[in-house]
């Protein structure tokens, strides 16, 4: 039997419809969430990301505000635009899109934008805040994924989730969120040894190393979800995942897909924390 495939892309279709009818709401009411993206230098990745991020903030009705910069900008000039945003009243929302130019210390810029601002959750107080369960912004990949997981019906309680990957932005926090849904969680990395073991002993697998095709079915309880939250791009220009797709669906019994996965998920759950830090810095 072929696994279950849960659509990024239709998802995001159902909830983006109901982020429109928030928004009319807040409109009605005198307040137009503003989206700040700032991109810094021209990678292909980070542009076409940020077209689709304007596109959906554009179909739901958040106004958006792009500051494109060069890669040779300093450090201190980018702070300065970001200290200027969190005094922008029409700004909810600031993101800086990742990964930066070497010479600019990421840290240093995530930690200047205001956290109730900080829609992408990366700010250290959203990641403490998320880390004991008090409301923060959830990072939005993880955050995608847990909806993902909970719109297929799958009980989360008590169920061994596997997640490869340990990175600030997508392994860590997507294994604390599922922590907090009472699973028992493992991360597998680069130096785990036997991979295949351990992601074997997974209910749910998630898999965010950005290595493509590196799960097949050897590597995969039967029956088990298969979130993929990897986006590689080969050399004939076709996107792929970190699972092999076609191998794996005939042992997983939901499995995601790339594209139309967690990637339009990822950018759903930013236009929802860019609604909601509008919906909070109104009434302060
Ligand atoms: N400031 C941030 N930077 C980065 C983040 C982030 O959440 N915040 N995540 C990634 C990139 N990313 C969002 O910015 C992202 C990646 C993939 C997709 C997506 O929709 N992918 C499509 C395929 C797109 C394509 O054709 O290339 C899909 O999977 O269907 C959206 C957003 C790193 N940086």
């Amino acid at each position: 039997m072929t696994a279950q495939i849960i659509s990024g892309a239709e998802l995001a279709a159902t909830i983006r419809a109901g982020l429109a009818e928030e928004t009319a709401k807040l409109k009605e009411s005198g307040v137009e969430p503003g989206l700040a993206v700032i991109l810094v230098g021209d990678d292909p990745a980070s542009h076409s990301y940020v077209k689709g991020k304007q596109k959906a903030c554009a179909e739901v009705g958040i106004r958006s505000f792009l500051y494109t910069f060069p890669a040779s900008i300093s450090e201190e000039e980018l702070l300065a635009k970001i200290r200027e945003l969190n005094g922008d009243p029409a700004v909810h929302g600031i993101l800086v899109q990742l990964p930066l130019p070497e010479h600019i210390r990421e840290w240093s810029v995530i930690e200047t934008i205001a956290p109730e601002k900080d829609v992408d959750g990366f700010h250290p107080i959203n990641v403490g805040k998320m880390m004991i369960g008090q409301p923060a912004f959830l990072p939005c990949t993880p955050h995608g994924v847990l909806v993902m997981v909970k719109s297929a019906g799958i009980d989360i309680a008590g169920k061994h989730v596997v997640v490869v990957g340990r990175s600030n932005i997508v392994g860590k926090p997507v294994g604390q969120l599922f922590l907090r849904e009472h699973a028992t969680v493992t991360y597998a990395h680069s130096k785990t040894p036997d991979l295949p073991a351990v992601t074997r002993q997974a209910d749910i697998l998630i898999v965010a190393v950005g290595k493509a095709r590196l799960i097949g079915p050897d590597h995969v309880k039967p029956g088990a979800v298969v979130i993929d939250v990897g986006v590689n791009r080969l050399e004939s220009g076709k996107l792929c995942g970190d699972v092999d797709f076609d191998a794996v669906k005939e042992v997983a019994g939901y499995i995601t897909p790339v594209p139309k996965g967690v990637g339009p998920m990822t950018i759903t759950m930013l236009l929802h924390n860019t609604i909601e830090a509008a919906r909070q810095l109104a009434v302060k």
